[in-house]
């Protein structure tokens, strides 16, 4: 039977800008062979040019159902003259499941703000995609107390949607790729508040699943799937090694 996504802790691997066709058919090869994990929600982000291939390799799936993530998305919804650009209808048309929006790596590398992640998410809801909004502070922001206005500001681009369904994932930004995490009472906190936040934005019936992102690797999976409210884990760098990252589904489907 398949199980509700909304329910399922997820275990995404963004492989950024990581992959060669022959690497990428190897780990979604073995991936395949994973046992059932009937409590957690796999999916893999590639880079965008990989996206029909990992799609095309996941349809073979043995036992779990895998779903193919883009790493981000046009903020232009029609076709049309836009060099270099993917529309959310093209990123559907090869099988992609759920869009990652608003990773931090893209405010800073390409100065992406709220306004256009809004206009990202209202491309990817329209052609009947899942949004995951990415959400964290900086370390000044940490550092000077200001997380949860950070945090709250970068939520704000939900407000009003017609959508039931939010995925967002916090990062902190000063945990990513540094082998830095943030304590289980930091991750609690958090996650609380973005509940708080989006159940105060959208309404009581909205299905919420919330990720850490920011180091999570085979070693301390476990310790941060316990804490309450998180919904899964967005996985960078030990999501391009086959070991790590099924160490960490495993702790996933192993979490209560
Ligand atoms: O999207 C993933 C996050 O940026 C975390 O990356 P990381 O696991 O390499 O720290």
């Amino acid at each position: 039977m398949e199980q509700n996504i909304w329910q399922q802790k997820w275990v995404i691997g963004n492989w950024k800008m990581n992959g060669q066709l022959q690497d990428n058919n190897a780990l979604v090869h073995k991936l395949r062979s994973l046992p059932e994990h009937n409590n957690v929600c796999i999916g893999i982000s590639p880079p965008t040019v990989y996206l029909l291939q990992v799609h095309q390799a996941v349809q073979i799936v043995l036992k779990n159902k895998i779903f193919t993530c883009a790493q981000d998305v046009s903020r232009f919804a029609e076709k049309g003259a836009y060099t270099g650009e993917v529309s959310a209808e093209m990123m559907k048309d090869v099988g992609v499941d759920i869009v990652l929006i608003g990773h931090s790596e893209r405010s800073l590398y390409f100065n992406e703000k709220n306004d256009v992640q809004r206009q990202k998410i209202e491309n990817v809801l329209k052609v009947g995609l899942i949004p995951l909004l990415c959400v964290g502070e900086s370390l000044k922001e940490r550092e000077d107390g200001r997380e949860k206005e950070a945090v709250a500001y970068q939520l704000s681009v939900f407000k009003g949607l017609k959508t039931q369904n939010f995925a967002v994932a916090y990062e902190p930004v000063w945990a990513i790729g540094t082998g830095k995490v943030a304590t289980k009472e930091q991750i609690a906190d958090m996650h609380q508040f973005i509940y708080d936040e989006i159940l105060s934005l959208c309404g009581n019936d909205a299905n919420i699943r919330v990720l850490y992102g920011g180091s999570v690797n085979d070693k301390n999976a476990a310790e941060i799937f316990s804490v309450p409210h998180v919904d899964g884990a967005l996985v960078g760098g030990a999501s391009l090694k086959y070991d790590s990252f099924t160490a960490i589904i495993n702790a996933a489907q192993s979490a209560e």
